[in-house]
């Protein structure tokens, strides 16, 4: 593992596939201008919509997405990591799917979000994920990367369930992807310090990607894609607009803030 460049990007992704795809080849563009060699894209980066919009479209997003993501990542040179898009099981229900891809456009990792959304928010919005996302059934995977440590890969939601990243700093993850799309509502008190905490008890840093602002109807996200190191320090946050948050990864800080605190050692359960 090296000392490198990471961004978390952030989008106000719309239910349109073309348009999103510019807005993030731009955003990633932005973000290998400014070194970064690891760039996270959000949740429904793609194609965020109505659940109905997007099974009618499942198939052209996965298509269309997976072989951006090829493409992108050997265009620009990067390893990047698709933070959530809909690839279909069956004529009604998709896998909300990450996908990790290196510079040659090879797969790297591939993870079915476990956790769904269902939850009534109290600011009215209701979400069912469920009604059309089939449930990943595995732990997600790591990915050991000579260049920039151990990746491990989560959705969204995911960041409410300790037990998971648990898995992946136990098979040895250093660097947690955790991309999102969270609701304004939930975001304002929940999101920084989710993430925060992940950080703190796997001691690994965090990027986390993030949707941000208003997508259709009612739909609003909180934004903060950010990068947290291993101490909870937040070292980059992309606000409230559309942008990028890039932050260096360092072995040797990882190694100090695992020394500092070995709490990872000391486990008993
Ligand atoms: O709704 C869509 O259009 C697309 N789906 C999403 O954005 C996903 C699943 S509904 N959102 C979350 O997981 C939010 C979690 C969250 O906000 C929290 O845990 O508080």
């Amino acid at each position: 593992m090296k000392s490198y460049l990471a961004a978390a990007i952030q989008m106000t992704s719309k239910p349109d596939l073309e348009k999103n795809l510019a807005e993030a080849e731009d955003l990633i563009d932005l973000a290998k201008r400014q070194g970064a060699e690891l760039i996270g894209l959000p949740e429904n980066f793609s194609f965020l919509g109505t659940e109905t919009e997007k099974i009618a479209q499942a198939g052209a997003i996965a298509e269309q997405t997976e072989k951006f993501l090829k493409t992108m990542a050997q265009r620009f040179q990067v390893t990047l990591l698709g933070g959530g898009f809909p690839i279909p099981v069956s004529s009604d229900k998709v896998h909300n799917t990450a996908l990790l891809i290196d510079p040659n456009g090879e797969e790297l990792a591939r993870y079915h979000k476990v956790h769904l959304f269902d939850v009534n928010v109290p600011d009215g919005n209701t979400y069912q994920e469920s009604l059309t996302v089939q449930a990943g059934t595995e732990l997600p995977p790591i990915y050991k990367s000579e260049l920039f440590g151990c990746l491990g890969l989560s959705v969204c939601y995911d960041v409410r369930f300790p037990e998971l990243y648990r898995s992946l700093s136990q098979q040895g993850a250093e660097v947690l992807f955790i991309p999102a799309a969270f609701t304004a509502y939930t975001g304002k008190d929940h999101w920084k310090v989710l993430l925060q905490a992940r950080a703190i008890e796997n001691t690994c840093y965090c990027i986390a990607p993030a949707q941000t602002g208003c997508h259709y109807a009612r739909r609003k996200t909180h934004g903060h894609a950010m990068i947290i190191d291993p101490w909870g320090i937040i070292l980059a946050d992309a606000g409230e607009e559309p942008g990028v948050a890039i932050a260096e990864i360092r072995p040797d800080r990882l190694q100090q803030v695992r020394r500092q605190m070995p709490s990872l050692n000391h486990r008993v359960f």
